[in-house]
């Protein structure tokens, strides 16, 4: 139900697989697991493993039924800034949507839209061909998926879970597994693009995980983007959201610096905006937040705690292969300096705040 003219716009990048095999090195943690992945948590055990065939699975790119002819039923788990304009976006393209969110009023603008509402993830997943998630960080991700009354207790061999939250590899990874036992398919989508992109359907999709769940939902990421990669086995879309996201945070914390530096030595900040968005440099994050920024002023289209975690979580990444990632440590420290300041649910532009005196 994407119009022609979107169609036309959405492309499709898999990355070959024997060329990831060669430039790749494996991801091996060499710090102790985070909280969230040992196992005092509260999960519910992975059930036995089901051999998976992929055959058993339509490998068609644009299938649309659910192996019963009927329409692919859609869930989705998270209704936040990011997960209502995606969920939205499926409902105005004619898909047939169920809807959860942790607070459920949030559901009902959705549901008053024409989605289906259901009290659980896992009775979500088990009234779905395939379901969505896109919740805040690792706790609320595995929580959703893998705890109780969670998604992976109401799947089964057929169905599918697609999870869109920016997450670390260890924790797609561990979400997976709890889906795969079930012999349901798992792929990681998490996207780059903002709140403005998740409305206009212009997100952009960095997948990987299940190929065949990569095929049987392109129809629903082209809804909700213009772009998606495949880029290999669980944990790989993580590790080039986790990348992406480390750039932008030290982007913005850089910015910030300058905006200030350039007033304090008696330029005008919003010139320095004009000039920064002509040149070299110029980026549609600078263009689109910087003239915010010079009035103080932080709409929240990505909240700083967010960047924060993915700060974090890239910081975590680098270590595991030792890769020295100086600039993203000294940013990830601004941005700890912000949240103590109280500006955890700001955009993350309002990291400029931490670098005026108080
Ligand atoms: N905003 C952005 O620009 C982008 C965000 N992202 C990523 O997407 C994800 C969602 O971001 P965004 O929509 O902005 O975030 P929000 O903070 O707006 O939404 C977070 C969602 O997670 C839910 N949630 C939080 N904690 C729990 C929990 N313990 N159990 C169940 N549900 C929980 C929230 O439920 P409730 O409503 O009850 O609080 C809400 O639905 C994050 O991983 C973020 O890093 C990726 C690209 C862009
Ligand atoms: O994770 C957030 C990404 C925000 C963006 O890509 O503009």
């Amino acid at each position: 139900m994407i119009s022609m003219a979107k169609a036309n716009r959405v492309s499709s990048v898999v990355v070959d697989r024997t060329r990831m095999l060669i430039c790749s090195s494996p991801i091996l943690p060499r710090t102790p697991p985070p909280t969230h992945l040992r196992p005092s948590m509260d999960l519910v055990p992975v059930k036995s493993f089901i051999p998976l065939s992929v055959k058993a699975f339509s490998t068609k790119s644009q299938p649309s039924s659910g192996g019963n002819g009927l329409p692919e039923r859609v869930g989705f788990l998270g209704l936040g800034i990011m997960g209502s304009p995606m969920a939205l976006n499926l409902i105005k393209a004619g898909h047939d949507v169920t809807v959860w969110n942790r607070t459920e009023s949030k559901c009902d603008p959705l549901v008053s839209l024409g989605a289906k509402y259901k009290p659980s993830p896992e009775e979500v997943a088990a009234s779905c061909d395939v379901t969505f998630a896109m919740l805040a960080d690792p706790e609320s991700a595995v929580d959703v998926a893998c705890g109780k009354n969670g998604a992976a207790s109401g799947m089964t061999a057929g169905k599918g879970y697609v999870d869109v939250s920016t997450v670390d590899g260890a924790t797609s990874k561990l979400i997976s597994e709890h889906i795969r036992a079930t012999g349901a398919l798992f792929l990681e989508a998490p996207v780059s693009g903002s709140k403005k992109p998740a409305e206009d359907g212009q997100l952009i999709f960095l997948t990987a995980g299940d190929e065949a769940l990569y095929e049987r939902v392109a129809p629903f990421l082209d809804v909700m983007g213009k772009s998606r990669f495949y880029l290999g086995d669980v944990g790989k879309g993580a590790a080039m959201k986790l990348v992406v996201n480390m750039i932008m945070g030290s982007m913005m914390a850089s910015f910030s610096e300058g905006i200030l530096l350039s007033e304090k030595v008696g330029l005008d900040p919003s010139v320095l905006v004009e000039v920064v968005s002509q040149g070299a440099i110029s980026a549609p994050m600078y263009t689109l937040k910087g003239p915010a920024m010079v009035q103080s002023k932080y709409p929240t289209a990505f909240p700083l705690k967010h960047q924060q975690k993915d700060l974090r979580l890239a910081l975590g990444l680098a270590e595991s292969v030792s890769q020295s990632t100086p600039i993203a440590a000294a940013a990830n420290e601004l941005y700890k300096v912000a949240k103590s300041h109280g500006l955890s649910d700001q955009d993350f532009s309002a990291v400029i705040e931490a670098l005026k005196p108080k």
